[in-house]
């Protein structure tokens, strides 16, 4: 059985990609229909026109497919492969006259944004090179006005630079979008997922458990006494010690476990596919592990911990509020120690 992970659920890095496959088919079947018929009254250009309504219709044809299938992969290929079949008809319709090789410079920003830096160079390259070929077999049979050796050059010169200069755009777009996106949902200080990053999580974490139905828990963990750390031995010592036991933590749980800072001196932790007991254990030990391996000769610290197991009928907020609820029970109790609801 193929299940999403949580994880997967929450990250979709294709989002820019499927909002631009939208508005490329709403924009094709415009601009087809419009330019069809500008073809049609003005031209009285049938056979050019039958090219835009083939464009406007497979537009049609893909939004319907993408629209079942939910396959961006599939849609984008068909998409560019519709785009090169009809630049490539008009173009020898054309007979490469009236400039139509200007055309061939839309393809890039389709390919490269659709199907990512690797694939997007290999098919326009391909293309360039496909139609370079054409141009360089027909030149003697081309109209001398519009081809020359001068212009066949040009020409080269101008797809070569648009092959670069979308290449690398799309290969910084793609490193900026996905540190940007890191930063977004990473606390800055501890290097653990932010609170915003936590919420999605937790959210899909118990989207999950409602088709699994398999025990889940959370835990908040808050460090004791924290405002003296800081009241005496200053902010820096303090969050010095926000890195440790931010590491401890992240060091320490599972990887389908996810951890982060849910503000504060206080950390979050999600545990799926965990028992309440197995959890209390783990708790117990972190609490340990944090007191001994985060104190120093002349400052321990300790932290409680409050547990709470979550079942598929409980809203996220009273999931929250049940852990919130063990954790008040632990400091009530003197600290350093593991409750749970
Ligand atoms: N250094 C540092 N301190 C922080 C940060 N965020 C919150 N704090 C401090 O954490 C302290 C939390 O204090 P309290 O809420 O009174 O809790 P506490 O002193 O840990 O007491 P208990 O939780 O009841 O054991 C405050 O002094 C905040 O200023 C941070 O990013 N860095």
């Amino acid at each position: 059985m193929n299940v999403q992970t949580p994880f997967q659920l929450v990250h979709d890095p294709a989002r820019h990609q499927r909002s631009l496959l939208k508005s490329l088919l709403i924009i094709i079947f415009i601009f087809s229909a419009v330019i069809g018929t500008i073809n049609v009254v003005t031209f009285d250009s049938w056979q050019i026109a039958s090219f835009n309504y083939t464009s406007m219709i497979s537009a049609i044809l893909i939004g319907w497919l993408y629209r079942r299938t939910g396959h961006l992969l599939v849609a984008s290929w068909l998409l560019c492969a519709a785009v090169i079949f009809n630049l490539f008809s008009f173009i020898l319709l054309a007979k490469g006259g009236a400039y139509s090789l200007i055309w061939i410079t839309v393809l890039p920003p389709i390919a490269f944004f659709l199907l990512g830096k690797r694939a997007g160079s290999w098919l326009t390259g391909a293309t360039f090179v496909s139609l370079l070929t054409f141009l360089f077999w027909q030149m003697p049979n081309l109209p001398s006005t519009a081809f020359s050796t001068g212009a066949f050059l040009n020409i080269t010169e101008v797809l070569l630079g648009h092959w670069l200069i979308f290449r690398h755009y799309e290969g910084s777009r793609e490193a900026a979008f996905a540190e940007m996106e890191r930063l977004s949902i990473t606390d800055k200080l501890t290097g653990l997922h932010n609170r915003a990053k936590l919420d999605s999580i937790l959210e899909m974490q118990m989207a999950y458990l409602q088709r699994l139905d398999q025990p889940f828990v959370v835990m908040l963990i808050d460090i004791d006494y924290f405002k003296r750390v800081n009241d005496n031995f200053g902010h820096l010592h303090g969050d010095q010690v926000l890195q440790k036991v931010a590491s401890v933590l992240s060091n320490s749980v599972r990887k389908t476990d996810e951890v982060g800072r849910w503000g504060g001196e206080e950390f979050l932790l999600l545990c799926p596919q965990t028992d309440l007991a197995s959890a209390i254990q783990l708790a117990n030990s972190l609490r340990e592990q944090i007191e001994r391996e985060v104190s120093t000769a002349n400052l321990t610290i300790t932290v409680s911990i409050g547990v709470a197991e979550i079942n598929k009928y409980m809203p996220v907020t009273e999931a929250l509020g049940r852990a919130d609820d063990a954790l008040y029970k632990a400091k009530e109790n003197g600290r350093n120690c593991v409750m749970h609801a």
